[in-house]
């Protein structure tokens, strides 16, 4: 579990995030929403130490991850798993290399036990067999697969995913939705998405944090989301006339 508490970050004059404070629970799937510029990227900057929050408390599992030396965040990290927006892998590295590169920086493990991994992992997102191919020759949906197949490389008990459908076509959404779902379960792993996509908030919201210019606006599941009033998370989830007309059979 995730606990955040009265989280505030400026830059300069401007602030950004203005006291948030939210649980994310191991084995659901936590979604943080919002408008573009409420705060969601930087929130997950936040959390894993990319930026540092002026004031408030970032704990995993308890351990206050602000008051951290670098050694200790380095402990946490190694629990940590990112599927970065747009895959981010790296295009002179082979599929398997990709995942094995974690492997390779934080672990003692023999060749042939990190080639085992990555062989676990490559089945697990149904991507067997495609170990030798590079980023370029495979397909977005494809590269999000291995995105996630090295983010969960390391076994992590943290997974994060920035805008995971980000450049996908519907049906490859949903896809890579149920796959970070899948795993969350099986492996119990505590997860959290930053999406702007209203089919992963119906689809796979177990809870959702919906920011609202750096405040924290409104807090519940995907069963909730459609009979709630507040104006703003209307106006943001049910934006197009189209899903206003199909809240009502919610
Ligand atoms: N490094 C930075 N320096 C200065 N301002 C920043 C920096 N990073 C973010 N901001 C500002 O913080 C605000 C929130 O940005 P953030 O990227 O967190 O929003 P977001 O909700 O993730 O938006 P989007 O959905 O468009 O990615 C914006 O006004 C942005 O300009």
């Amino acid at each position: 579990m995730i606990e955040i508490k009265d989280v505030e970050k400026s830059f300069g004059s401007n602030t950004v995030l203005k006291g948030i404070s939210a649980k994310f629970e191991a084995g659901v799937t936590n979604l943080i929403i919002g408008g573009s510029g409420s705060g969601k990227t930087t929130l997950l900057k936040c959390m894993v130490g990319l930026q540092t929050p002026e004031k408030g408390s970032v704990q995993y599992d308890g351990r206050e991850f602000t008051e951290m030396n670098f050694e200790q965040r380095i402990e946490v990290r190694k629990e940590i798993g990112m599927l970065f927006q747009g895959s981010a892998l790296f295009d002179s590295m082979t599929v398997e290399e990709n995942i094995m590169f974690p492997l390779n920086m934080f672990t003692e493990q023999s060749f042939e036990e990190k080639m085992e991994r990555a062989n676990f992992c490559l089945q697990r997102v149904n991507l067997e067999g495609k170990n030798k191919l590079f980023p370029a020759e495979l397909s977005g949906g494809m590269k999000k697969r291995v995105g996630i197949a090295r983010a969960i490389a390391m076994n992590p008990k943290y997974l994060f995913c920035d805008e995971p459908n980000s450049g996908l076509d519907p049906k490859t959404s949903i896809v890579i939705d149920e796959l970070i779902k899948e795993i969350t379960e099986e492996y119990q792993t505590t997860t959290i998405v930053v999406t702007h996509d209203m089919n992963s908030v119906m689809g796979i919201g177990d809870y959702i944090l919906f920011l609202h210019e750096g405040k924290k606006f409104w807090e519940g599941s995907n069963k909730e989301i459609a009979h709630t009033d507040i104006e703003e998370l209307n106006d943001f989830v049910f934006a197009s006339r189209f899903m206003k007309a199909a809240k009502k059979n919610f």
